[in-house]
């Protein structure tokens, strides 16, 4: 056995023994990016140690960084992250080892909507290029104001009242765009075929829902993308949907710059055929290139999201650690369990017949007499809390975990 695996395996058995036992050591949290203080204020020193070099952490908390490449530990209990995109996280990895992996809904969307409006206005009254122009000018001979007043014809621009502002994906972030939208005067198109109940009711009135995406690429004079990266959404906007936009019209890209191919729109621009390219997301090909304005991923990044995203994320992992409590994983199902002086078991499984059966028929065995119970499903994965009158030993920990199709367990005192 070389020195990292036994390293594991006696980080293993801790945590088995640590899990079972109680809580006498601290939980570890591995953190990346830059996560607000306020929101890691919620995990007390007491009984957290938060670090960036921690080795073995119980739960990673991170915002943008990549971590398919990443070897994630057994010790991993749960991901969190500040944020509302998992794109950066390897989800079914995670699910399949029994690890939640929350997210912030909602809690950075008035940040991106206020960035996505200023998007809007950037690109309708030609912004980047007039305070590139000013900042170009020299005062040399006195000569200012008449240049100023010469040239401001080249930066004339267009009015968002009254134009048709498309918006693909009416979740947290679509539905505030298109609110704000309709405040300043645009017409509103939407298309979301799996949106929320909730979502729905959020939505001004008289946004207008369009039967197809090429519908709304139609009729927009600006689409606002809000969907999403996953399979189904990865180049959605390829050179066939960017050929059915009306000419001359933007195209804002606030979501993932994969959402968009590149190839496709790079021969948009080149061509005038979109008046211009507003995205969030940086790549070389983007740099300094006409009608293209781009951000440094810059939609979430505002004091009031980053503390509300860090807030939430760790309240939730807080709440994972200590109750087993699941609150806006992306993955499993929402759990909770009021809690009692009971000694707890938080079981992942696989959302197959049985798996309850065998795991209390493993308790009676060792005369374990269940307080309380709940279990829950959500898609391939289910999750069971279990209260109990006494500790377990790691052994029968160890029992439960080998149970085929359940994929994570542990105790809490
Ligand atoms: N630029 C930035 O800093 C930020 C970017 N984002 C990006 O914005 C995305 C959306 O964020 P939220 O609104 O918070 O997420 P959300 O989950 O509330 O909304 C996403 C919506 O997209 C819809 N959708 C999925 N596939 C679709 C399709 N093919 N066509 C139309 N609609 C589709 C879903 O039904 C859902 O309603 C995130 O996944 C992330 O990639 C989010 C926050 C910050
Ligand atoms: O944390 C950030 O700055 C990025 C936010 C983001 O892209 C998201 O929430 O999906």
């Amino acid at each position: 056995m070389d020195t990292n695996q036994s390293g594991l395996n006696m980080r293993l058995a801790e945590h088995i023994t640590v899990s079972s036992e109680g809580n006498e050591e601290k939980f570890k949290i591995k953190t990346y990016n830059n996560l607000s203080p306020i929101g890691l204020e919620k995990l007390s020193s007491a009984r957290y140690e938060i670090g960036s070099e921690i080795e073995y952490p119980d739960a990673i908390l991170l915002r943008s960084q990549d971590l398919h490449n990443v070897v994630i530990p057994d010790t991993v209990k749960a991901v969190g992250r500040a944020g509302s995109g998992v794109n950066n996280i390897p989800v079914d990895e995670l699910s399949a080892r029994g690890v939640p992996v929350f997210n912030a809904p909602g809690a950075n969307a008035n940040a991106v909507t206020e960035l996505t409006i200023a998007g809007l206005l950037m690109a309708a009254r030609n912004i980047p290029e007039a305070l590139a122009f000013v900042n170009g000018l020299k005062d040399e001979d006195g000569g200012l104001d008449a240049r100023v007043e010469q040239s401001k014809c080249r930066f004339s621009g267009i009015e968002l009242a009254g134009k048709t502002l498309g918006v693909v994906g009416l979740g947290a972030i679509g539905v505030k765009v298109s609110n704000v939208a309709r405040a300043l005067g645009l017409k509103v198109v939407g298309f979301d075929p799996q949106m929320t109940l909730e979502n729905a009711w959020r939505l001004s009135s008289d946004a207008i829902p369009a039967d197809s995406l090429n519908e709304l690429l139609s009729r927009s004079d600006f689409v606002s993308l809000h969907v999403t990266l996953n399979d189904q959404t990865r180049h959605l906007m390829d050179d066939i949907r960017i050929g059915k936009m009306k000419p001359n019209a933007t195209l804002l890209n606030f979501s993932r710059a994969e959402i968009v191919d590149e190839a496709a729109l790079l021969a948009a621009l080149d061509t005038a055929m979109l008046r211009a390219y507003v995205s969030d997301f940086p790549s070389p090909a983007l740099l300094n290139r006409p009608r293209a304005i781009v951000l440094p991923h810059l939609g979430a990044s505002t004091k009031e999201a980053e503390e509300n995203c860090a807030r939430m994320v760790c309240e939730q992992v807080r709440d994972f650690l200590e109750n087993g409590t699941i609150r806006c994983a992306v993955n499993f199902p929402d759990i909770h369990l009021s809690r009692n002086e009971h000694f707890r078991l938080a079981i992942a499984n696989d959302n197959i017949p049985g798996m309850v059966s065998q795991i209390t028929a493993i308790l009676a065995e060792n005369n374990i007499n269940i307080v309380d119970m709940l279990n829950k499903s959500r898609g391939n994965y289910a999750f069971t809390l279990i209260d109990i009158n006494e500790r377990i030993s790691p052994e029968l920990l160890a029992r439960l975990i080998s149970i085929k199709g359940v994929l994570s367990a542990r105790g809490i005192a």
